[in-house]
């Protein structure tokens, strides 16, 4: 089996700036996986769980796993040199790299270090999401803010590491979606799935059904649609909701299937990020041949106004993204 190592090596020529920079980038993302993995897999032995006792500037309580994912993947960015700064979830401000090193490096890296926190206690799959673009400002000087609010159809890479039964790391370069298995005995991540392609039709669909009262019009229709039962579409649709949104999607991708965070009246900007959650996702959902959309329109020509700003969103198969789109523009106040 080709390992991640290889691949990377043999698709150089995939990255339209061929430098290798990229390459030693996406090496840097595989180490911090490898050691994230160790540390999720012990989750419950050591004291990796519960709530590290600060909150990020989303008003939420950071878990241990939060700011432990965190730290070790912008180390192992930081340590490389092709980077300039990051952007993360469990950092308030954007972080400029201060090595001269770093000042000359290209990218920046937006990132969701530990997705879907509220399941890290409970042995439930968890991610990290991340997405890459090319720096705006001069290389040598410091990252600046411009760097990171760049829209989604800028991304030069984009992907996630899911850690379930087994932990995978699966990204693209805008060449299709691969990915990748870890093999823990070989330390390894192996190619296990190749060119992934998300059915334009599914028969899953992911929400939180619990704020259902607070949904709009046409997100009420679209469940009322996926729960009637009509043979000749394979209706009544199965409810899947782990309450992570890398595994959701994950297991959408392979199956096809749609996962919706609407808007509430609560929350009329829904809940997750733009920058690191929702347009590297959308990256990967194209290129897989589905579809992101705010309701409205395409995720990734959202121009970002703000690191940590929030959006209704629907990914996954398109025939499914594009059904809820008609009934948000047939139902839904603009
Ligand atoms: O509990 P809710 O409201 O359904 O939200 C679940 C969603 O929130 C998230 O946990 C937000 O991500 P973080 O865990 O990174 O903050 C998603 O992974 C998940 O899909
Ligand atoms: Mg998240
Ligand atoms: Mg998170």
């Amino acid at each position: 089996m080709k390992t991640l190592g290889e691949f990377i090596v043999e698709h150089q020529h995939d990255f339209p700036h061929a430098t290798g920079e990229l390459s030693s980038l996406l090496s840097a993302i595989r180490l911090a996986a490898k050691v994230c993995h160790r540390e999720i897999n012990k989750a419950g032995l050591v004291d990796i769980t519960g709530a590290a006792g600060d909150v990020n500037i989303q008003g939420e309580a950071q878990q241990k796993l939060d700011v432990y994912a965190n730290n070790k993947f912008k180390a192992a960015l930081e340590a490389r040199g092709e980077v300039c700064g990051i952007a993360s979830e469990e950092e308030d401000n954007f972080v400029i790299f201060e090595s001269d090193l770093s000042r000359d490096g290209k990218y920046v890296v937006l990132m969701d270090p530990l997705d879907g926190s509220s399941n890290i206690d409970v042995n439930v799959s968890v991610g990290t999401i991340f997405s890459i673009y090319k720096r705006i400002s001069e290389r040598g000087q410091p990252a600046q803010l411009e760097d990171f609010l760049q829209p989604g159809h800028k991304q030069v890479a984009a992907g996630y590491v899911v850690y379930g039964s087994s932990t995978m790391l699966v990204f693209t370069t805008g060449n299709g979606v691969n990915g990748f298995t870890y093999d823990p005995s070989l330390g390894v991540f192996c190619l296990s799935h190749q060119k992934i392609k998300t059915p334009a039709d599914g028969q899953i669909y992911s929400i939180n059904e619990g704020n259902y009262h607070k949904f709009p019009q046409s997100v009420k229709q679209y469940l009322k649609y996926c729960q009637e039962p009509d043979d000749a579409t394979n209706r009544p649709y199965t409810a899947r909701y782990i309450g992570s949104l890398v595994s959701d999607f994950h297991r959408n991708l392979l199956k096809g299937g749609i996962y919706l965070y609407p808007s509430t009246a609560s929350n009329p900007e829904g809940k997750l990020r733009l920058l690191y959650e929702c347009n590297p996702l959308a990256f990967l959902a194209e290129q897989a041949g589905g579809i992101a959309s705010d309701g409205r329109g395409r995720i990734m020509d959202i121009e970002p106004t703000s690191l940590h700003q929030r959006t209704p969103y629907f990914i996954g198969s398109s025939n499914m993204v594009k059904r809820v789109e008609a009934l948000v523009a047939e139902l839904d106040q603009a």
